[in-house]
């Protein structure tokens, strides 16, 4: 059993995770995206919203930003209005997914115009980035075929890798280009950016501002995530994480909610080799998408899993794991994991809350702060945000 000398979760006081804008707008499925009351019009009332989520969990320092759904104006100015309520602007995610331009492909498309617009958008994409001061441009390729003959696999991959050295090449040295993988959708025969080795690939071509982004939702069934997560750490070419969890394919759910246990192990990974430190440099993001449930809350609900994930991780008794690994003492080493994993933290992360000056329950001091009364009251007329819009 976890003695008391090792409860020490105070390396989360540390550990921010990147929200993502979209959560805060409608989203839904293909049958139907839902609507609700005090939902975001504006950018700005996204950030708004995502700095609540700060403010009662005071894990959530940055927003994610997708382009061109937060386009405005005045990048600047959302940048200082982000700063205003104490969060900063993150990761700027390009979008090749929704322009018809894009149907045979954007960045692999056989006409070199497509492609140049598709590269064109990226561009722009880091320009958001020096206006907002993000360092950070995140790139999910949704590019792939439905049928088998479509197009030649190999040629695609030699234009997304002429396209990607253009891309690679308007970077400035601070930057850091994050791509993503994804086994399938919106294509369902072949996808250009499909495992963890494809995107491994192009990073590895590119260089070194180059690093592969693990969405946990975009896994074949059965894949062991935690072990790709090591194999990327070991290569350090692992940029960020996109948490969220899944039942069937790239469900968007809560991260942790469909398998606390797979969080526990992916964060196992990263704390046993000091990678939950800033110093690592991986961005922990959320991806999600709160179809039907509270946004806000989902969304501190989910930076609450990944706390939890995080602190039993950190209970974890490493030399005592490593001594049963090392003598083969198979049931002993998982008894030490599993003791980890069934502790209950919530009052270890309670406690550290509280000295941290934070309500011990975040979910309970965003209920009363009549936050979500106001936005609905507020936030009469105008376009809401999220698919659709
Ligand atoms: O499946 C799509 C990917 O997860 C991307 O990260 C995408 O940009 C994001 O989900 C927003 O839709
Ligand atoms: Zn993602
Ligand atoms: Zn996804």
């Amino acid at each position: 059993m976890t003695t008391a000398a090792v409860q020490d979760i105070s390396a989360l006081a540390d550990f921010g995770i990147e929200v993502p804008s979209w959560a805060y707008g409608n989203s839904g499925t293909r049958f139907k995206v839902f609507t609700t009351p005090g939902v975001p019009r504006t950018p700005f009332e996204k950030v708004a919203d995502a700095a609540e989520v700060n403010r009662v969990t005071g894990a959530a320092p940055r927003v994610s930003l997708h382009i061109p759904w937060d386009k405005v104006d005045d990048f600047s100015s959302l940048a200082s209005f982000a700063a205003d309520h104490k969060v900063a602007l993150g990761a700027v995610n390009s979008n090749v997914f929704q322009d018809d331009d894009y149907k045979l492909g954007s960045l692999t498309n056989a006409d070199k115009r497509i492609r140049a617009k598709a590269v064109a958008h990226h561009l722009e994409c880091i320009d958001v980035m020096r206006a907002t001061g993000s360092k950070t441009l995140k790139l999910w390729l949704p590019d792939g075929t439905n049928y088998a003959g479509q197009d030649s696999i190999r040629a695609r991959q030699d234009r997304l890798a002429e396209s990607l050295q253009e891309i690679y090449a308007g970077l400035d040295a601070d930057h850091t280009l994050l791509i993503e993988y994804k086994f399938f959708e919106p294509f369902f025969y072949h996808t250009d950016i499909p495992d963890w080795g494809t995107s491994l690939l192009h990073c590895l071509a590119l260089g070194d501002q180059a690093k592969v982004v693990l969405d946990t939702g975009h896994h074949a069934p059965g894949t062991n995530i935690e072990f790709i997560v090591a194999q990327l750490i070991r290569q350090n070419k692992l940029g960020a994480f996109d948490f969220n969890s899944r039942n069937y394919a790239d469900d968007d759910l809560i991260v942790g909610a469909a398998d606390p246990f797979q969080l526990f192990r992916i964060m196992h990974e990263i704390v046993s080799v000091g990678a939950h430190l800033p110093t690592s440099g991986i961005n922990f993001m959320l991806d999600q998408c709160h179809n039907i449930e509270p946004k806000i809350p989902g969304q501190i609900r989910s930076i609450m899993n990944v706390q939890e994930a995080t602190a039993k991780a950190l209970l974890v008794d490493a030399s005592a794991l490593e001594k049963a690994q090392i003598d083969g003492d198979i049931l002993g080493a998982h008894a030490v994991l599993m003791d980890a994993y069934n502790t209950d933290v919530r009052g270890l992360l309670a406690d550290l809350r509280e000295s941290q000056g934070l309500d011990r329950d975040p979910v309970a001091a965003f209920a009363r702060s009549g936050y979500m009364e106001r936005v609905e009251t507020d936030r009469v007329g105008g376009q809401q945000a999220g698919w659709g819009a």
